[in-house]
């Protein structure tokens, strides 16, 4: 450390030392003054002249001295002076005014006693400044920070003010309930003492036990109905989110990942309601608790109360220093820790390197250094841990031997009652714990206040989509045109995912649409669905625009049976009436017999009641396809399509499914998107999309007449099919 650093460290304890140096020294002069009445006869006078000039002292010594602290220099500087030097004249006066007895005091003030007490009062005054202004400017900016999450809280609660009322009411009962130990021990004590009623002794005992049997029944009273009521509003908060996310538009999936949002909904309300819960439940029980001790002290006396809330952060310091101490320490241990797991992570992910460098050792000796370092550390930890709760309780024991000596000269001036000053010492230990939570639990409520934030933001998100159309007509013929529409997805606006696209879904038509992968098909079917809205152009149904139908209509008559059908882990039953749950046994029936699954349905175990497990993963990838087409098909569609949706199912199967539709769906619009040749060729219509745009469309003869990309297509499939067989013969063979 050099010379200057050291200088720099000590000016400030050097200037204290120099105030404290110089208000003695005024001190004694005063004192000196006084003794000797020949200068000036008026005590009075005296207190007040002292007073000035022990505020002018310091302020002169700060200005003067270049080491003191710049605060000292300011505004705060002038606040503490004027409250050190006019402490004692203000009291003394205040007595004064009260007609209460002063003459010791005015006389004693410059004592070396009275000095000290000047001291400790001026040390108390600064450190609840402290204290009070760190907590207010925390309230403060807790208030403009969570003010809006704050009031919307409270309107959650609104609905159960009842409740809430209640339950205020239980706990200010139970706490009133709670001084009664307290007051009735110090009843005791005056009557043990006093050797006198011991009619009223019995007495005391037993309203002391009813009234805390008493309060103990409202406590459990209060803690089941406080415990429901905010069930309810938990409750009530997460089913609004999940509503509320369950109305966002598909682009809003896109962008955030499900585990996120379901972990949200679940893990991330639950432990902020638990805290929101727990905290408020405490605040407002500490609060109480210490509204009642307050003025239960007050009560017994209003000096030791003063003495108390005197002495009280001049306790806490020694302990909270430590207290500080201890978590910075734990941190970093913490840190040591995680670096010694990432050696270790590090060694052993680099194994194979470790051990053809044969550095075995190395690396041993790497982790050992990293466990040295965590246990010096945690030796330190230790210590401050320990530091910390032996000073607080010695902080604790200091405050009731400060307390019980002043508090026997009090008994000895006959101020108090013994029995006050046990019931005082009593409700003084209540108070500094109820005190610290009070102070340690409203930043926690606050943090649980503030995690209440995205709930509130899923519930206040708006849906990017129209607003939902009125058209519901009640015929629809299911003519379907896309007139030049330009799309691409929200996640990636710059990637133009449909490029002018036009096309045309007639009644009683099976349009295949085929391309490439990536094409874009399974795109034009969640326009379709309204997932998103395109870009430009229009979509059109029966010749008005898509975004004018109902929503919930719009999905009636539309069903689609995606790529990747998933399915419930419900029964195939409930699987099959999805969102159809009035639909008949018959009807059920018939939509199976149609997708060609009615067959492997009643071979399960169990029938149409058989579980189809988590995402059907207890059917075959073909079962699952065809349980999705039955599906679809129960809610007897004016539009349905098909995406990929037979890629599991062998050629015969497939052939099966698509006859029956042809024959079944005879008026209804199908869109069938696949890559298979066989479901291409027999379609009315067919639709070549490539790169997002309509490379080609007829029917299967026009287009191979073309010799452009369908042919193409239609080339590529036979040769694969040939392919295949011929791998296979040879597997055979
Ligand atoms: N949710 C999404 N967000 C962003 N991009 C997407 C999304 N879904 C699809 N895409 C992209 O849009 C393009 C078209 O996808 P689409 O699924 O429509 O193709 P497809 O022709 O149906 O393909 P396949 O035949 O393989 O099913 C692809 O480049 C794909 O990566």
């Amino acid at each position: 450390m050099t010379v200057l650093e050291v200088k720099d460290k000590m000016s400030v304890p050097l200037f204290a030392l120099l105030a404290v140096c110089v208000d003695v020294s005024a001190v004694m002069v005063i004192g000196f003054i006084q003794l000797s009445s020949s200068f000036i006869n008026n005590t009075f006078i005296l207190l007040w002249a002292g007073g000035l000039l022990r505020t002018c002292l310091p302020i002169l010594v700060s200005f003067s001295c270049p080491g003191s602290p710049a605060w000292m220099r300011g505004s705060e500087g002038m606040q503490t002076a004027a409250v050190h030097g006019l402490v004692y004249p203000v009291y003394i006066s205040s007595l004064w005014a009260c007609d209460r007895p002063i003459v010791e005091l005015v006389w004693g003030w410059h004592t070396c006693q009275g000095l000290l007490q000047g001291y400790v009062v001026l040390a108390s005054l600064l450190l609840w400044k402290r204290h009070a202004s760190t907590l207010l400017l925390m309230v403060q900016k807790e208030k403009t920070e969570r003010k809006d999450l704050l009031q919307r809280l409270l309107g959650c609660m609104k609905p159960f003010s009842g409740c809430f009322l209640a339950v205020f009411f239980l706990i200010f009962i139970s706490s009133l309930g709670e001084m009664a130990i307290p007051h009735y021990t110090g009843k005791m004590t005056d009557w043990i003492m006093n050797e006198d009623e011991p009619e009223a002794f019995n007495h005391a005992i037993t309203v002391m036990t009813l009234i805390t049997v008493m309060s103990a029944v409202c406590e459990f009273v209060c803690d089941l109905m406080y415990n429901s009521t905010m069930s309810r509003i938990h409750t009530s908060i997460q089913g609004l989110v999940f509503q509320s996310v369950l109305k966002q538009e598909i682009g809003f999936f896109d962008k955030s990942s499900t585990g996120c949002i379901e972990s949200h909904i679940t893990t991330a309300t639950n432990e902020m309601s638990m805290s929101l819960s727990e905290n408020l439940s405490l605040l407002m029980w500490y609060f109480m608790r210490f509204v009642f001790l307050l003025g239960s002290m007050v009560w017994l006396s209003c000096t030791l109360t003063f003495f108390t809330v005197l002495i009280l952060p001049i306790i806490w310091i020694i302990p909270e220093y430590f207290g500080q101490c201890n978590q910075k320490l734990s941190k970093q241990v913490q840190d040591s820790l995680a670096k010694a797991n990432d050696v270790a992570k590090e060694t052993f992910s680099s194994m194979k390197t470790v051990r053809s460098f044969a550095n075995e050792d190395g690396e041993t000796e790497r982790y050992r250094m990293c466990l040295e370092e965590t246990y010096a550390l945690n030796k330190k930890e230790a210590a401050a841990y320990a530091a910390s709760t032996w000073t607080n309780s010695m902080s604790s024991l200091a405050l009731k031997v400060c307390i019980l000596y002043y508090g026997g000269r009090l008994v000895t001036g006959s101020d108090v009652s013994s029995g006050d000053l046990v019931s005082f010492v009593l409700y003084e230990l209540q108070f500094s714990s109820a005190m610290e939570s009070l102070m340690s639990t409203w930043p926690k409520l606050m943090k649980a206040v503030g995690a209440s934030e995205k709930n509130f933001e899923y519930i206040d998100r708006k849906p990017d989509i129209p607003p939902d159309g009125s058209l519901a007509p009640e015929t629809l013929k299911g003519h379907v045109q896309f007139k030049n529409i330009a799309f691409a997805y929200p996640k990636q606006p710059d990637t133009e995912v449909l490029k002018n696209v036009s096309l045309e879904l007639k009644p009683g038509q099976i349009t295949a649409l085929v391309g490439p992968s990536g094409s874009g098909k399974s795109t034009i079917v969640s326009l379709l669905e309204r997932f998103y809205q395109p870009r430009s152009g229009n979509i059109f149904l029966d010749q008005r625009r898509l975004v004018d139908y109902k929503d919930q209509y719009l999905h009636e008559k539309i069903s689609v049976v995606p790529q990747e059908p998933l399915l419930f882990a419900r029964s195939v039953q409930e699987n099959i009436k999805y969102g159809k749950e009035d639909a008949s046994d018959e009807e059920m029936y018939t939509a199976a017999k149609l997708a060609n699954a009615d067959d492997f349905i009643l071979n399960l175990p169990r029938g149409y009641d058989t579980d189809a497990g988590e995402k059907g993963g207890q059917v075959s990838g073909g079962q699952k396809q065809r349980i999705a087409i039955a599906r679809a098909l129960i809610r007897k569609p004016q539009i349905l399509v098909i995406d990929d949706a037979t890629s599991s199912l062998d050629t015969e199967s497939e052939h099966r499914v698509y006859s029956a539709l042809r024959k079944e769906l005879k008026n209804c619009t199908v869109l069938l998107i696949t890559h298979r040749l066989s479901g291409v060729e027999n379609a009315d219509h067919i639709i070549f999309l490539r790169e997002g745009e309509v490379a080609e469309e007829g029917n299967h003869e026009q287009l191979l007449a073309k010799h452009g990309f369908y042919a193409e297509f239609v080339k590529q499939q036979k040769t694969s099919i040939h392919r295949n067989t011929r791998d296979v013969t040879n597997s055979i063979q």
